[in-house]
């Protein structure tokens, strides 16, 4: 059984269908990327999956649950990162953790130890506990992706990973979403930088207009995920079509 699935998937924005029949599905095992333009719909989709939206219509299941049903349980086994979120400016990296820990029913020193892991991996233990308004924008990058896997999720759905991170920590991330992947858990990962997508991903789908029009298995080495991005954009209709007929 896949572990994210979404079938026929629709949610518009008035007359906006952000997604429009979407469709796919992710095995463990896998990094999937969802790549897209910019307004293809993949924050919706995200936002679907993780339970802060309800579709109009379609379905989707993460982990066998339905985020629009199961908001709470889909966020507590999932780990996420959201575009471009920071961590809450008043609260320190360790108080934050302590707060992400709890909610999501994990003790102090469970999530001690995690930290201390994930602060060392990517380069931020000194920044422990200074306020997170006083972190360079990268350093709140660091702090978001240690809230993802602190729980250690079987599934992460995460958006523009990479973003933010110098080039050591970027390939060190890189690395870590791969094995984390081969050790059987299952990586959702948006972006619309076909080179992420290329280094880190095991397939990619390609989404625009609300729906993925494509997928490729980055591993074939006839696949230039250019092209096939390029091809799909290009043959694309104009964006933001009335959701009740033609423009
Ligand atoms: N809250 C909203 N209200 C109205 N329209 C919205 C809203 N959120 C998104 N949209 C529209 O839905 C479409 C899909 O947006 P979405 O944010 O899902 O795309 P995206 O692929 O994440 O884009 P980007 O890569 O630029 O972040 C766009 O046309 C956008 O303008």
């Amino acid at each position: 059984m896949s572990v994210i699935e979404a079938d026929s998937l629709r949610k518009a924005y008035g007359d906006v269908r952000a997604v429009d029949g979407l469709d796919l599905a992710v095995d463990r095992g896998e990094v999937y990327g969802f790549l897209g333009p910019n307004g293809a719909g993949k924050t919706t989709t995200i936002e679907i999956l993780t339970g802060q939206l309800r579709p109009d219509g379609g379905r989707a299941a993460v982990l066998g649950t339905d985020p629009a049903n199961e908001p709470v349980e889909t966020r507590r086994r999932v780990g996420v990162l959201p575009e471009q979120q920071t961590p809450p400016s008043f609260l320190t990296p360790t108080e934050f953790f302590e707060f992400v820990g709890r909610v999501r029913g994990l003790d102090d020193e469970t999530v001690a130890e995690r930290v201390e892991e994930w602060s060392q991996r990517l380069g931020f233990a000194a920044k422990l506990d200074t306020l997170c308004a006083d972190l360079s924008r990268g350093q709140q990058q660091k702090v978001m992706l240690t809230q993802v896997f602190v729980h250690e999720p079987d599934v992460v759905v995460i958006d523009e990973p990479l973003a933010n991170l110098d080039p050591i920590v970027q390939e060190q991330v890189k690395r870590y979403l791969r094995s984390y992947a081969e050790d059987g858990n299952a990586v959702f990962l948006s972006t619309h930088n076909i080179d992420v997508a290329e280094d880190v991903c095991s397939r990619v789908g390609i989404v625009t207009n609300g729906r993925v029009v494509a997928e490729r298995d980055v591993a074939d080495t006839e696949t230039d995920l250019l092209d096939a991005f390029l091809d799909a954009v290009e043959g694309a209709d104009p964006r933001d079509t009335p959701a009740g007929g033609v423009q």
